[in-house]
């Protein structure tokens, strides 16, 4: 015990936690008055905060918030300032990348795919960094218009990409779990700049691979 791993030279009793150095962080979230809020909340509709089920709630919903609102102090921008130079000026596209935000008029979870496809200009960004944006744009009390405009905004503007392209499709649970309960119910966004948005061939080509079927693409 305690020797140094032959592999990698690494002290073995270490833990071996996976941290996630790009994961974003929201300093402002203060837990206890979250906590005080929920116990509020639990008061106000009826329920006893003290009853042994509810004990740990307030904190475990403070933890829950302090991660869903994670990416609203931080710059999501971020994630592209790291750039390849690559002689390659076709469209990139990453499809299928799933997010859950929170509606700002209900706190309640929207879910999803986003695609974001871009024209390089000279450089390429690595593929997990569009995933990235997504997730921390995603992280803050949001609308599904305003995280699709936002991550088209970032994509042409870090990256100086000639075209951007992104679609999102959410189902919204503040529309299928109470209010008018519409389950299946999908909402589409999109925005689309430069290129993309000027020209309608490019649009019809970035808009059918962004459509094509997902079956054909598991090779
Ligand atoms: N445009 C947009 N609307 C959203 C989004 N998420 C939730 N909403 C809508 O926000 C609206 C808020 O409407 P209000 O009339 O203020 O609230 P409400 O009385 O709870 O509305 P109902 O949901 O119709 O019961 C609702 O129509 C929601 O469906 C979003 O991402 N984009
Ligand atoms: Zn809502």
């Amino acid at each position: 015990m305690g020797a140094k791993d032959s592999k990698n030279g690494s002290d073995s009793t270490e833990p071996s936690i996976h941290v996630d150095r790009n994961a974003p962080h929201n300093p402002s979230v203060d837990l206890g008055r979250i906590e005080a809020a929920v116990r509020e909340i639990l008061d106000a509709v009826g329920e006893d905060p003290d009853r042994e089920g509810l004990l740990e709630t307030p904190a475990r919903v403070a933890r829950m918030y302090a991660e869903m609102f994670a990416g609203l102090k931080s710059d999501a921008g971020r994630h592209l300032s790291k750039v390849f130079t690559e002689d390659y000026d076709e469209i990139v596209l990453v499809r299928d990348i799933s997010f859950c935000s929170m509606c700002e008029h209900h706190l309640l979870p929207f879910t999803g795919k986003a695609h974001i496809a871009y024209l390089p200009s000279g450089k390429v960004v690595g593929l997990s960094k569009l995933a990235r944006v997504v997730e921390e744009v995603a992280r803050q009390p949001q609308v599904q218009e305003r995280l699709t405009q936002t991550v088209a905004d970032l994509v042409e503007d870090r990256l100086s990409a000639r075209g951007v392209a992104v679609v999102c499709e959410a189902t919204h649970s503040c529309m299928t779990m109470r209010g008018v309960r519409k389950p299946g119910s999908l909402c589409l966004t999109s925005a689309m700049r430069g290129s993309f948005r000027d020209d309608p061939k490019s649009r019809a080509e970035v808009l059918g691979l962004i459509n094509r079927d997902a079956r054909m693409m598991a090779w």
